[in-house]
Formats: C-alpha cells, structure tokens, sequence
C-alpha cells in the first residue's frame, strides 16, 4: 500500500485511439487514486497520443511498483503504450556542463539555490578551470576535463563514469563548447539539453550573434534542445526571442541574448525534470 498521498506523474505515448484517457482515469479511479492535472494531444500528422497526468494515490493505493504492474497489464500492453510512472517528490539529479561562458551555470545554480529548480546538482563538469570556484563557494564537486581532438573519447568515458557514479537523470549543456560524440548522444539520448544561442534553425554552430549581426536582424533569441549527434538539430523544447536593431553591436546582441539563454534554459529544465516534456519523432509535446 502507498503511503497516503504520494504523488506521481505518469506519462505516456501510444497510437492514437479511442478510449485511452476514459482507460487510464478509470484504472486510476478504481485505485483510489486522484488526478490533480492531465494534459493530452492527439498528433493527427504522426497519428500519436501524448498524455501527462499528475495523480496522488489515496489510503488503500497499491505502492508504486504495485500501480506500474497493474498498468502494465490492464492498460499499457493493450494500447502499446510508451510509458512512465515518475515520483512527483523525487528531485532529478542534473550534472551541469560549462566552458568559459558562466551566466547560465550561475543562473542555473542561483535557482536550485533559491528552490526555483527541485534538482540535486551533483556535479559541474568543464573542460576549463575558470568556474572551480564557483562550484566551491555552491559546495558542488567540480571535475575539470579537457577536451582535444586526441582524447575526446576517453574524456567522454570519465564523463560517462561521472553520470554513472553519481546517479545522474540529466546532463545540462550550460555554454558547453564542445561537440559531444554520436556514440555519447545514443547513451544518453533524451538526457541532455543544450542552450544554443540563437533562434534555431537560424544561426547554427559557433559565434551566432555575430551571424546575426552580419546579417540585420530585427529579432535575436536563445533555443534549449534535446542533444542528437547531429549538431544543433535536436528536437526543441523552448525558445524565446527579443526585439533588437541597427543600432546594436555584436557585443550588444551577446549581452541582450545572455538573458535570454538564462530564461529559456531554466524553462526547459525545468520542463524536463517535472516530466512536461515528450518526445514526438523530431520534435516535442510540452505540457506547461
Ligand atoms: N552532439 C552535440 N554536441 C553538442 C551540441 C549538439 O547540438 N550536439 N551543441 C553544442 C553547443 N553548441 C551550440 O549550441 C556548439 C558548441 C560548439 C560548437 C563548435 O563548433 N565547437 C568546436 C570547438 C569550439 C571550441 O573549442 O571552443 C568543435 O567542437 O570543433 C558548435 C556548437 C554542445 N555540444
């Protein structure tokens, strides 16, 4: 039996149909579990169902591993459902990656601090030394790793070793420069997000702002991503823009864009981490 009120959040992708929502309330109803919020989207192009439902289990709810085994068999098999039933109380641990740039590792780190983002923060991992302190003055171990073309496999192994160790659920690209291998991307395919700086699918790879820059634009933003090992096309999962014009510099463009990134990366783990988010081929299904 679940201890009174536990809460969680089931989530699930299957071939659209009818029935599925009337399905998965009436298993919930009749284990006395309670729907606090549901969201869901038939896909009619991909013919998919995407639903996200927030429960909490009442006295005399199985136990968690009693409510999977129940879906399993009464709902998820006859649906072929893709499915997860998460602990809502339970913090996602989330290894945050940095190279020089520190405005959203420090932002990052200021929400966890301030209870903003209900993540454990287990370890920032760079292949520069500048922001050692910083993890310092946060009490969060700092594993400096150095990337070059000679040892990028074996440094991925240590960062692979890191994840493993420390129990890692997301890895978070904060300004992490350097491109992560296909081979690490399938590990940890729907485990790694990536804050690229700009409004994608414009301005991809190194040095956006300047791109955007040569080119006039009148809007410039930031995009939070899944990680793929195809480089900076993996599926969004937030973007936001800003108004700028001719009289702005480059330098002007990277300081109004910095802010951006900061808002549009802590959405996006934040999104991830409270399990809004699903992925739909490419693309995502966000329930915010
Ligand atoms: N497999 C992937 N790895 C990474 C991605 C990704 O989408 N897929 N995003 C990058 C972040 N990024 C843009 O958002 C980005 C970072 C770096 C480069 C780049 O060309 N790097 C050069 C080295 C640059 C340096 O040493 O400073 C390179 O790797 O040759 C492009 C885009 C993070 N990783």
């Amino acid at each position: 039996m679940s201890e009174t009120g536990s809460d969680y959040i089931l989530t699930i992708s299957c071939p659209d149909t009818v029935g599925i929502v009337y399905a998965v309330s009436g298993f919930l109803a009749e284990r006395s579990c309670n729907i606090i919020d549901s969201a869901q989207f038939g896909d009619r192009i991909s013919g998919l169902f995407f639903l996200r439902t927030h429960f909490s289990a009442g006295a005399g709810a199985p136990s968690q591993a009693g409510l999977q085994a129940d879906f399993a068999a009464q709902v998820a098999e006859r649906f072929a459902m893709t499915w997860k039933l998460h602990d809502a109380n339970r913090r996602q641990r989330v290894l945050i990656m940095v190279s020089k740039f520190g405005h959203c590792l420090n932002d990052l780190l200021y929400r966890y601090r301030t209870g903003y983002l209900p993540i454990e923060i287990p370890a920032i991992v760079s292949n520069h030394r500048d922001f050692y302190q910083l993890a310092a003055w946060h009490n969060i171990p700092f594993h400096h790793i150095p990337v070059g073309a000679d040892n990028k496999a074996q440094q991925e192994e240590r960062l692979l070793e890191i994840v493993d160790q420390e129990k890692v659920d997301l890895v978070v690209l904060a300004r992490y420069m350097q491109v992560l291998s296909g081979a690490l991307c399938e590990k940890m395919a729907g485990r790694v997000i990536n804050i690229h700086h700009s409004f994608l699918p414009s301005f991809k790879g190194a040095k956006p702002y300047h791109q955007a820059h040569t080119r006039g634009v009148k809007l410039i933003g930031a995009t939070a991503h899944y990680v793929t090992s195809n480089l900076d096309e993996g599926p969004i999962i937030e973007q936001e823009a800003e108004r700028v014009d001719h009289t702005m510099t480059p330098d002007d463009l990277v300081a109004i864009g910095r802010d951006i990134e900061n808002v549009v990366l802590a959405r996006a783990v934040r999104f991830h981490v409270e399990h809004r988010v699903l992925l739909n081929g490419n693309k995502t299904v966000v329930f915010r």
